[in-house]
């Protein structure tokens, strides 16, 4: 595991620095002329973005946050990696792989094509090994300027072909999720989890009222959300994926959930960049994978 000292080295003066949380977690700092970001090297989990031309940031993390060894951050953007929602056989396995709660190595940082960037590593151990034991080297590459950009990059060195799902499982902030819509899934098939994975069809645009928890699958469209209160639109982009998974808690399940602070739920929604469900893939031996996503605010 990282050092604060052994870091330095890819530190960029004004522009990237790390600091270390009271608990230990080590966190990188991103402050670029058009946007700044702090990513936590657990996980390689991004913990906020915000675009210097917004006032509220675009990445939402709960006031009632926990940063912790080996637990997963409410917000932010939650790489979900090997596997999405629970393990196809062993439910003593974590939700959402183990990606997100295990410490990644920063190789790489730089500043050029008008943007600051990292790349980090998963570091692979022996708690790792015993749920997956595969030789899949896993990175994640974040630029950050006006907009972020994050790109999952897989890549499968075995000689066997290797089931896989994932998702860049990002917290949006908004004004207030029951005025907010969600376009660009209109027509599509999803999967509604509220409903024993019902399998239906979006008319129009999404709107919320109530726990939402959808796989909408065969997709690589850009989503929009548009967000009367804050007076902007998100896009959200992305190549790689063909599953858009949408979810938001609503009161009782976020009460439950005891990372949410009371009124939090509203100001959030996720909308993930995955490949999950009908669209788990299948990489064959010597095949690279990368999910890309791209977040960007502008004005109603
Ligand atoms: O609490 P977690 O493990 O971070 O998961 C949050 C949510 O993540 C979503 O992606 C799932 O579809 C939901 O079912 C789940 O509740």
């Amino acid at each position: 595991m990282h050092s604060l000292d052994s870091l330095s080295r890819f530190s960029i003066p004004g522009q990237l620095r790390f600091h270390a949380h009271p608990t230990g977690l080590i966190f990188a700092e991103i402050d670029h002329a058009a946007g700044v970001a702090s990513l936590c090297l657990q996980g390689a989990h991004l913990t906020s973005f915000r675009p210097k031309s917004q006032p509220e940031p675009v990445v939402w993390v709960s006031e009632a946050a926990r940063y912790l060894p080996g637990k997963s951050i409410r917000g932010g953007v939650p790489v979900c990696w090997p596997w999405f929602g629970p393990h196809a056989s062993e439910s003593s396995f974590p939700a959402h792989g183990f990606a997100r709660t295990v410490p990644w190595a920063v190789v790489d940082s730089g500043a050029s094509q008008g943007a600051t960037h990292l790349t980090l590593q998963l570091q692979p151990s022996d708690a790792t090994r015993a749920q997956w034991p595969h030789d899949t080297p896993v990175s994640l590459r974040i630029r950050v300027s006006e907009v972020l950009e994050m790109d999952l990059i897989t890549h499968n060195a075995t000689a066997q072909p290797l089931p896989l799902s994932e998702a860049l499982h990002t917290y949006f902030q908004v004004g207030d999720i029951a005025e907010v819509q969600l376009l660009g899934l209109d027509g599509c098939s999803y999967l509604d989890k509220t409903e024993a994975f019902a399998r239906k069809q979006q008319q129009g645009a999404v709107r919320f009222a109530a726990e939402t928890d959808r796989v909408y699958v065969d997709t690589s469209a850009e989503c929009v959300i548009v967000d009367p209160l804050l007076q902007r639109r998100i896009r959200i982009a992305k190549q790689g994926s063909a599953s858009t998974v949408v979810w938001t808690p609503w009161e009782q399940k976020a009460a439950a959930m005891g990372d949410f602070t009371a009124q939090g739920w509203r100001n959030m929604l996720c909308v993930e960049s995955a490949n999950a469900a009908d669209n788990a893939l299948t990489l064959q031996p010597g095949e690279t994978h990368t999910l890309s996503v791209r977040y960007s605010a502008e004005a109603l």
